[in-house]
């Protein structure tokens, strides 16, 4: 079931929802995949409308529901994963039980709450007062001046046309890094389609995936791509060859062992989605990929232990080095990594210096886009965390106070800033509950959507990470013993 809403919500994206009409934007959902489509999108809020396909006040309120739904559904969303729209036909057998769960008493009847309400039991009272019947949604623009009101935004209908100009970008809002933990996932799974697509796994450069590969596993912010890295981690010696990419190996055995390599998707078959959130630029060719892999880094810096420190360190140095296919970047990154003078001891250390290193490059970047008018406009360039989003990481200095190496930072807090916000508050939205423990088992966190602590940090966390990784590295390779059997006999039956 699962599986099948991951394929809705995807097919959400290409407009191609089966029984529904591929013009539509809002997701037409049924009783066989209503909760698991509510359970899996990474949208904060949903709306459903019941309907019933013979009514006529229905068929006539469908273009005001869909002129809002493509605004935040589809892959030319304006302000996508905010708001999931959906519809139920109420009069097709299949739903009537669920349309008695939720006493529609009129058509259409759209109701209003976090996606997780929706399938949390209806039954119980908790679960019912999160959920609000829209009263005045009769047309486009009173629906969405209702939608506004409830998150404070000022969502337009004709926001499209802008393009992407009117995302916001308050930085000192913290909950926003919130929506990132969906961007980490999307650049790691992008970060391996470019190592594929590029060839990039080679003699030398074995080492180095197999030792990032490694501290994704035990500490990647995402449990879906914590899972897809143990998996590719324990096969592979089987998946990568050493004489993958040699000179007398055919270009079918080649493409073969990439399309192999790409069944493995490390963050789940879902993804990449094709879209960002958090790292979403204002024009197309801003922000995303790289955006998403600092704030990834930074995720990895601020979970791991004190005796990690160093391998984490070289972990990433080495991994930009070998495979972030931007040549300047990497070049300036390895000359940052090359500079540090001891080894890391202290997990601590090595967040702040990553953080520095980030703002190094801030600092570089905002003379040069200024220069060249390459930034994104919506998203200059800062040196961070500015005061607005930590106020404690500054000391107050007044007129002097200008910013880059002259900031006069309180490292203590920047680090107790950098914990808060790129551990507990970035997973605070992500939706996978359940934690793999040693025996594969699996344990039911507290329901993320409602703010509280999803996964406590710090060496807490790291311990039982790391124990979750062995555990389920064990698992993997029990599991994955069928398929590597497979495999060699394909091999022996190819060779034969
Ligand atoms: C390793 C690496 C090296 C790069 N080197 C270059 C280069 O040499 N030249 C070049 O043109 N581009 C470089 N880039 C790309 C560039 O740094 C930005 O990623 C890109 O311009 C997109 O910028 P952005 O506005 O999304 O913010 P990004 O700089 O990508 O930052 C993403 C988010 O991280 C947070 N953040 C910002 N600063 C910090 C910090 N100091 N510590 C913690 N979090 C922070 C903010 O919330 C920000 O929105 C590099 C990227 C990477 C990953």
């Amino acid at each position: 079931l699962q599986a099948g809403s991951r394929v809705v919500l995807r097919e959400i994206g290409h407009n191609i929802v089966g029984g529904s009409d591929p013009k539509d934007y809002a997701v037409e959902l049924n009783a066989t995949n209503f909760d698991a489509v509510l359970k899996d999108t990474p949208a904060t809020y949903a709306i459903v409308e019941f309907f019933a396909h013979w009514c006529p006040a229905c068929r006539n309120y469908k273009h005001h529901y869909e002129n809002v739904a493509k605004l935040f559904n589809g892959p030319n969303a304006v302000h996508p994963g905010i708001v999931l729209m959906t519809r139920v036909d109420c009069a097709l057998k299949i739903n009537s039980k669920l349309c008695d769960k939720f006493s529609v008493s009129h058509y259409p009847m759209l109701f209003w709450g976090p996606p997780t309400k929706f399938f949390a039991g209806w039954s119980s009272n908790q679960a019912k007062s999160k959920l609000r019947v829209i009263d005045d949604g009769r047309t486009a623009e009173r629906l969405l001046n209702w939608i506004n009101k409830q998150i404070g935004s000022s969502y337009g209908l004709e926001d499209e046309k802008f393009e992407n100009e009117h995302l916001s970008s308050n930085i000192s809002d913290p909950g926003q890094i919130a929506r990132a933990v969906y961007d980490v996932e999307e650049a790691t799974a992008t970060a391996f389609d470019i190592i594929l697509e590029h060839k990039m796994i080679k003699s030398e450069t074995r080492a180095p995936l197999i030792k990032f590969l490694q501290l994704l596993v035990a500490h990647h912010p995402s449990r879906r791509c914590r899972k897809g890295s143990a998996e590719v981690l324990v096969n592979f010696d089987d998946l990568c060859p050493l004489d993958m990419w040699s000179s007398d190996k055919h270009d079918v055995d080649t493409s073969n062992m990439i399309g192999v390599l790409r069944n493995f998707h490390i963050c789940g078959k879902d993804v990449p989605r094709g879209y960002w959130m958090f790292c979403r630029g204002s024009k197309n060719d801003t922000r995303g990929f790289s955006c998403g892999l600092w704030v990834l880094m930074h995720s990895l810096s601020v979970r791991i232990e004190d005796g990690e420190s160093q391998t984490a360190f070289t972990s990433i140095c080495d991994f930009i080095h070998n495979f972030f296919i931007c040549q300047e970047c990497r070049q300036h990154f390895y000359e940052m990594c090359s500079s540090v003078k001891g080894p890391f001891t202290k997990a601590r250390d090595f967040a702040l210096w990553l953080w520095s290193a980030h703002n190094e490059v801030n600092e570089r970047l905002m003379k040069e886009e200024a220069s060249l008018k390459t930034g994104d406009p919506k998203f200059p360039k800062i040196i961070w965390p500015p005061k607005q989003l930590c106020p404690s990481c500054h000391h107050s200095r007044g007129p002097k106070d200008k910013g880059g190496s002259q900031i006069d930072w309180k490292r203590d807090e920047v680090f107790k800033f950098l914990i808060s916000y790129y551990g507990n508050t970035l997973v605070s939205l992500y939706k996978e509950k359940g934690l793999l423990v040693g025996d594969g088992t699996t344990v039911i966190l507290e329901d993320s959507s409602t703010n509280a602590v999803v996964v406590p940090v710090g060496a807490a966390l790291a311990i039982a990470l790391a124990s979750c990784a062995f555990g389920a590295l064990a698992c993997y390779w029990r599991s994955q013993q069928k398929n590597r059997k497979y495999y060699h006999q394909l091999h022996s039956l190819k060779n034969i």
